[in-house]
Order: C-alpha cells, then structure tokens, then sequence
C-alpha cells in the first residue's frame, strides 16, 4: 500500500509510514504490523466507561421520572405540559440522547478501528469526523437545553409567587440531567484524544492464530495481569473463603440496617420511653450479631491471604528455580528476591483482604441506597446525581496512580538489590575500603525511590483530597436538602419527612460516602497489586529456554562427549560470539585438559556441557546421543563439577557433601576420605554437623575445595568436570588437593581446565582454546613440538612462575609435599630445557 502523495498534509497519516509488503508502521512507537492482526481490548477502555455513565444516566431518569408521583401527575406533566413545572421533556429527552449515544459511539469505535487499518482511507475518515461531530452536536444541544430549564426553574422557584413546586423527585431529575449532560459534553470532547490512543493501543495488541498476544515479531507476549488471574490465585481457597463471604453478609447486613434503627431511636425518643427502650435493646442485639460476623470474617479472610502468599512464594520460587542459567545472568538476585518478598506479600492482600474490602463496601453502598430509596427516593436522586462525577474521577487518577506507584516499587526494589550486593559482598567491600562508595550507591538509590515516593505522597494525597471532598460534599447537599423536608413536615405533617428519617439518612449518606472513598482507595490497593502481579505473572509465565525436565535416560553411558561444530553467543551479550565452531571428542576413560589464554572460552565449553546454555548451532552429544534430548536431571547425576571457588551452601558440612543425591553417614565420611577433607572434619568440635557459614565462609580455601571435591566424589559421576583452582594454596593444602582431584579423576572421564604444568602432562590429551576456537590439540610433547600458541603459553608462565608451576613452599611440613613439588619441579625444568 502506498502512501498517497499529500501525507504530510494530513496528521493522521503523517504517523503511518507503509512499508513495501503493505506493513504499517506506526513511527511514533516503532511498532510494524504485518498485514491484518486479530486485536484485544481492555475491557475498561473509553468506550465502555462512556456507555456505563450514559446506562446510569437512562436508569436514573427513568427511575426518578417513575417515582415522582401518582398515576394523575404522570398524565398532567405530560398532558399540561409546564417548562417550569414538569420534566417530562427530560425524561424523553433522556431516553432519545440515551440511544443516539449508544449508536454513535459504538460506530465511532468501529470505524476508528477500521481505520488503523486503513489509514489512508478518505471515506471512514469522514464517516469519524461525522460520529464524532454527531456526539459532540447531541452533547451541546442537550448541556444547553438542561441548563436552560435548570435555570428556568431554579428562577421561578426562588421568584415567582404563583410557581407550583414540582414533586421533589422531578427536581433531582433536573439537576441529575444536568449533571450528566455537562459529563457527557467532556466525555464527546475527549471523545478525540481517546480515539488517537485507540489506535495506538490496537497496534500494540496483536494476536496470533493460536489467541495469544504477539509482538512485532510474532513471539508471544508474557500473559498481562488482570483482575480475574488475581483472584484464581484464591482459588484453592474457595471453600474458607465462601464461609467468609457468609460472615461478611451478616456484618455488612447489620451495617445496612443499623442507621435505619438510629433513626428509629430518634423518632422514638420523641414518643415514649417504652418504644426507646426496645428499639436500642434490638439495636444492641443487631450490633452483637454484627461483631461475631465481623470477627469470624476478618479472620477467615486473613487467614486465606496466609495461605494464598505462602502457595504463590513456593510456586514463583519453583519458576525462579527453573529458569535457565542465561536468565541470572541478565536478572539481579536482588531484584528476584524482592519479587518473592515485597510483591507478593502486595498480593496477598489483594486477592483476599481487599477482595472482602470491595464486596463488603459494594454491598453496604448498594444495601444502603436501596434502603434510602424506600425512605425517601428524591434525596437519594440528589444522592446518586454526584456518584458518577466521584468514580469517573477516581478511576482516571487511579490511573495516574498505579504508574506513579510502579515507580516508586521500583526504584525501591533497585536500592534492595544494590543492599543486598553490598551486603553479601561485605568481604571484598571492607578489603577495598569500598564502605563510602557503597553508602553513596545505596544512599543515591534511596534518593530516587525518595523522590518517587514524595511524588506519590503527593499525588495520594491530591486523590484522597479530592474523594473526600466530592464525598462530603455530597454528604452536605444532603443535609440542606433533607434539613428543607423536615422544614417542610413541620409545616404540613403530610408532607417531607421526620427529624429521624433523616437522621437514618444523614448516617446512610455517610455510610456510602466513607464506603466510596474507601472503595476508591481500594482501587489504589489493586492497582498497586496488579503492577505487583504483572511482574509475577512474567516469572510465573515465562518458560526457561532450557529445559530442565524431560528427556530419555541412556541405558549404558560410558562418558563420550562430543562437540561436532559448536557455535555459542550469551544471550546476555549477543554481539559477541564466544564459541566460533568447535569439532571436539572426549573419549571414555580420557583425561582432556583444556588450555588457553584467560577469555577464550574454557569455561563456556564446560557450560555446554552441563548444559547451563544450548549452542546457536553445532551439536553436542553425550553417549552419542543429542544433549537436548536428553534428561538434564539424569545426565547431570553422571557429570560432576569441581570449580575454581567452590560454592558451599550455609549449612552443615554433611549437608554440603550429600547435596547432590541423599547419601548415608558412610558415604558421606567415605567421600570425604577419598578427598581428603575427613581429617580436617574430625578436628571441628561438631564434625560434620559444623555449619561452614554463608557460602563456606568459616572454612579455608584448601578445605572449602576438598568439600567440593567429596560433593562431586559422592555422585559417582561418569564425567568429572574440573575447574583447576588458580588461586594459591599453601603448599600442605596444595598437595592434598591435589592428591585429592588425582584419587577422583581416576577411573572416569575427566574434563580439566588446567592451570598446572603437571596436569597437562598428564592429560591423554591437551586442547587449546583461544579466541573460542581449537587452536591446537595433541599430547603434551606433541604440542611443545609445535611452535604454537601452547609452547608460547608454557614458555610464558613457566618463565613467570606462573600459575601453571606448583608453589613451591620451603615452610612444607610433609616430606611427601617436598618431594611430589621437587619432582614436578624437575620436570619444569626439563620442559625449559626443552623448549630451549
Ligand atoms: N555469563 C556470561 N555472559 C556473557 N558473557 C560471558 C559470560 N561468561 C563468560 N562470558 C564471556 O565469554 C568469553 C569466554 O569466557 P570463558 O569464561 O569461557 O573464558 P575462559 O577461557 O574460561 O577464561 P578464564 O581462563 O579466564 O576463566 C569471555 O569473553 C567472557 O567475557
């Protein structure tokens, strides 16, 4: 499709740029779309509110209109009809505009629609500006006729002499229609700027053919929040908490009918003592009922949020469990655990302290206007006059709210994380002197939640404000029109009403007020809760990219490894390829040690093996079948991993070297034996059981290894994974170490990333990994032969005592340390002397 000539003339095209196979693109939000899309849209859109507001409007009239009088006084407001003195133009006028507005705004929609599109289409484009002036002429006719005969009136009834008041329901539907005529007049106005946004909201909802939300490339859209999702997280609750919905009727029965009985006091105490008597005692027994249903609901409904948190914790843990390890990469500890803590604990109340919240004051408001109605429906029409001004207005800033609030989270959850990194780094912090600095991030992150916080506070404030005010307001309208009745039934008992009718309806009219700030206060509770469960659900929904469960389990493995043209990107850092094509075979029962300068890609190799990542292309097999059919809970049950710095989890010795498969005491000192840590373990006062501290803290780097190493013996794996430590042990811990990797190698099929001349030497076979490529392989000797990147290597860390040579300590107690580090000494000497 191409664009005509005069784009930029128009402003709606000028935001569509088609692109050459008839795609769309939308240049303000980047967003392409591909053809015709299937679209969702929110429930609580424009449209909808609209058609709510006139729906109150038609019922209102039409109730207000039908209680206004006797069968005669229908027929003398129509039959004489008086501009001043009858509504019955109101009533009709209402009816007519009622269905024009449904028809013209349920067009408007379509063709808005129609025209994201087909943006470039003259013919809906007029056909919109039609609908829209339609709704914005009906709009002006109808503000100004309202206007006109609420003037009319309110002048005849404050200067004429002979002005017959109306029935005091006709008034409320004069003031009512002119309420929702000057609603309405806003409403066709920003009838504009919410039909632009539709039209960015239907390009960025896009389905696939299976239903499910897509973006520009066509990969599903995580599932957003929304109310309902919420509420199933209660449902395992059903049972308790329909049982709370009972007491909540009887608590919120007694709230209902509790101001009925105070008037009945007032009224009473006017009369006799006797009558006052009994009604409080009846009201007392109410109030008792009331409490036991108040408690036994509080509870209950308390008690399903404990349990509803507890099942979300475990259930969003076992997701964040699950997922593959490219996800930590890109997500902070920090912020996953406060997903876990604070986002969930928001949940709990909204999906059941809340939920109980918006029942029981839904009820108590239309509990109470049922019951105002009978007591007298022309105040309770002055009532429900302001009602949609209140929630037209709570809803929008709501809106504001939620966005200001999620801000706030988080830059709240960001000063966490930056705590808690410090916090767990506390080591490496005091040893760098980094207090200062880490006391200015978390200090500057603070700042910014502050900043955020202050401007929610504001705007809390500004909302509860407003509410207040609108609510008590109407509390105040109320009174003087109420306060006129009873003036009125002083005059002529047949008329208005009694001091405590009034005073029932004084107390229900602050009833629903309190109830609809609270209502519009809870809305900021569930919208704090849905920014909170948008980030749950995106955990909860989002699949790892590998899998941990599932696959075939080999009968026979016997440790083969295979890499047949590897290629391997992190998803973390996708422009820089890691592994670049890597051909690589592992025999059974050999010994591979992998070399190479430091960033070439050793490590990652190991991580493909584990499967932590799956390669961009190549495969990699294990007993000649593909790894990624294969069952990751079995195969990682056959290869164990000893790395660098060894993880230690915070719990006992024991614990740390059965982590991996449930072990007897006997296998477990067994393990330790052969890695020689049993001795050291014996010298600790509670053995075993000796808690090592947060990742190992409380032990020794030599120590901390040999519990690896048991760890890793206690599997019997069939792949020995090894990590050689770089770090400098002293020369006692050195030697048992390695005494204790020599013990474990044997037997299997060892995969080291060496960093000792004695390893590669020993290695049926040696690979150099430079620049994620196999730069040489072969034997030792084979590759000093070659004048290549080895030899170079070799050469320059023999020569800089480096890492690959044995410190040797002259301190060594044991005289079998001193010889096994004489030895390999000679035998660097004899590789100088070589490479000489
Ligand atoms: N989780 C990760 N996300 C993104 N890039 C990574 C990640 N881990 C490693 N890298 C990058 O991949 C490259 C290879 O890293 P790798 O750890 O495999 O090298 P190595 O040969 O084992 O190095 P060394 O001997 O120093 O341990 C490096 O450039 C490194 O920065």
């Amino acid at each position: 499709m191409a664009p005509p000539e005069d784009t930029e003339k128009s402003p709606t095209r000028s935001k569509y740029v088609s692109l050459e196979n008839g795609d769309i693109q939308d240049n303000d939000s980047e967003t392409v779309i591909e053809g015709q899309h299937y679209y969702t849209l929110p429930t609580l859109r424009f449209i909808n509110i609209v058609k709510i507001i006139i729906f109150i409007d038609g019922i209102l009239s039409i109730v207000l209109w039908l209680t206004g009088g006797h069968t005669k006084y229908f027929v003398d407001n129509i039959v004489h009809f008086h501009l001043t003195e009858s509504v019955f133009d109101l009533a009709l006028i209402c009816s007519i505009k009622s269905v024009l507005y449904m028809i013209l705004y349920t067009w408007l929609e379509e063709l808005t629609l129609k025209f994201t599109n087909c943006p470039f289409d003259q013919d809906l484009k007029t056909k919109t500006r039609y609908a829209h002036f339609g709704i914005v002429f009906i709009a002006i006719a109808v503000l100004t006729y309202t206007t006109t005969k609420g003037g009319l009136v309110l002048n005849a009834y404050l200067n004429k002499k002979d002005y017959r008041i109306m029935h005091p329901t006709y008034n409320a539907l004069v003031i009512s229609a002119f309420v929702f005529s000057f609603i309405q007049i806003i409403c066709a106005l920003y009838s504009f700027v919410a039909m632009r946004k539709l039209k960015v909201l239907r390009i960025l909802h896009r389905l696939n053919d299976d239903g499910e939300e897509v973006d520009a490339d066509g990969k599903p859209i995580k599932k957003k929040a929304n109310i309902l999702r919420l509420i199933k997280l209660a449902k395992p609750e059903a049972g308790i908490i329909s049982l709370a919905f009972f007491a909540m009727l009887g608590s919120s029965g007694v709230q209902i009918v509790a101001p009925l009985f105070f008037g009945k006091v007032v009224d009473a105490a006017q009369r006799n003592m006797d009558e006052l008597n009994n009604t409080v005692l009846i009201l007392l027994f109410i109030y008792m009922g009331g409490a036991l249903c108040s408690s036994a609901r509080s509870w209950i409904f308390t008690l399903a949020g404990q349990r509803v948190v507890a099942r979300l914790r475990k259930d969003l843990f076992k997701s964040v469990i699950k997922q593959e390890v490219a996800f930590f990469d890109t997500n902070r500890t920090g912020e996953i655990c406060n997903r876990l803590s604070s986002d969930t604990q928001v949940l709990q109340n909204a999906v059941t302290v809340n939920m109980s919240m918006l029942f029981r004051y839904l009820l108590q408001i239309i509990g109470s206007l049922v019951l105002m109605f009978v007591l007298n429906p022309s105040l309770t029409g002055v009532l429900i006059a302001v009602v949609p001004i209140v929630s037209l207005g709570a809803v929008q800033y709501g809106r504001y709210l939620k966005k200001v609030r999620k801000e706030f989270q988080d830059r709240l959850a960001d000063a966490g994380t930056t705590a808690e990194e410090s916090i767990s780094s506390i080591r490496t912090v005091r040893s760098f002197s980094g207090e200062t600095k880490a006391i200015k991030a978390y200090g500057s992150d603070v700042d910014k939640s502050y900043k955020e916080g202050s401007k929610l506070a504001a705007a809390q404030g500004l909302f509860d404000g407003t509410i207040g005010l609108l609510s008590y307001g109407a509390v105040l309208l109320v009174l003087w029109y109420g306060g006129k009745l009873v003036y009125e039934n002083t005059q002529d008992s047949n008329t208005g009403i009694s001091p405590g009718v009034l005073t029932s309806f004084l107390l229900y009219t602050l009833q629903v007020a309190l109830a609809f700030a609270l209502l519009s206060s809870l809305y900021g509770d569930f919208m704090q809760a849905l920014g909170a469960s948008l980030r749950i659900f995106e955990l909860f929904d989002r699949k790892p990219l590998v899998s941990s469960e599932n696959g075939d389990i080999l009968p026979m493995f016997d440790g083969h490894v295979e890499f047949k043209n590897v290629h391997f990107t992190y998803p973390s850092r996708p422009e820089t390829p890691v592994i670049k094509g890597i051909n690589l075979t592992v025999s059974p029962g050999q010994v591979v040690a992998l070399v190479g300068p430091s960033g070439g890609g050793k490590s990652t190799i190991v991580s493909l093996i584990e499967r932590f990542y799956d390669p961009d292309s190549g495969s990699i097999s294990l007993g000649g079948q593909d790894l990624t059919s294969l069952d990751p809970q079995w195969f990682r049950q056959k290869i164990a991993m000893v790395s660098q710095e060894p993880t230690l989890f915070a719990c006992s010795i024991k614990e740390n070297i059965a982590y991996g498969r449930n072990a007897t005491d006997a296998e477990i000192v067994e393990a330790a034996k052969q890695a020689n840590a049993h001795e050291f373990i014996q010298t600790f006062e509670s053995g075993y059981d000796t808690l090592v501290g947060e990742r190992g803290v409380r032990l020794s780097g030599g120590q901390k290894q040999r519990i690896a190493i048991s760890r890793a013996l206690i599997m019997d794996p069939v792949i020995l994974l090894l990590d050689e430590a770089t770090s400098a042990l002293d020369a006692e811990s050195e030697h048992l170490v390695q005494e204790a990797i020599d013990r474990a190698m044997k037997g299997r099929t060892v995969i080291v990333i060496a960093h000792r001349l004695s390893t590669v030497r020993n290695a049926n076979k040696v690979i150099v990994i430079d620049k994620g490529l196999i730069a040489e392989q072969g034997s030792h000797d084979e590759l000093l032969a070659v004048n290549g990147v080895y030899k170079r290597l070799v050469l320059r860390q023999l020569t800089a005592g480096g890492m690959m040579v044995n410190n040797g300590n002259d301190n060594s107690t044991e005289e079998n340390n001193d010889s096994e580090q004489n030895t390999n000494k000679d035998h660097d000497q004899d590789t100088i002397q070589q490479l000489d």
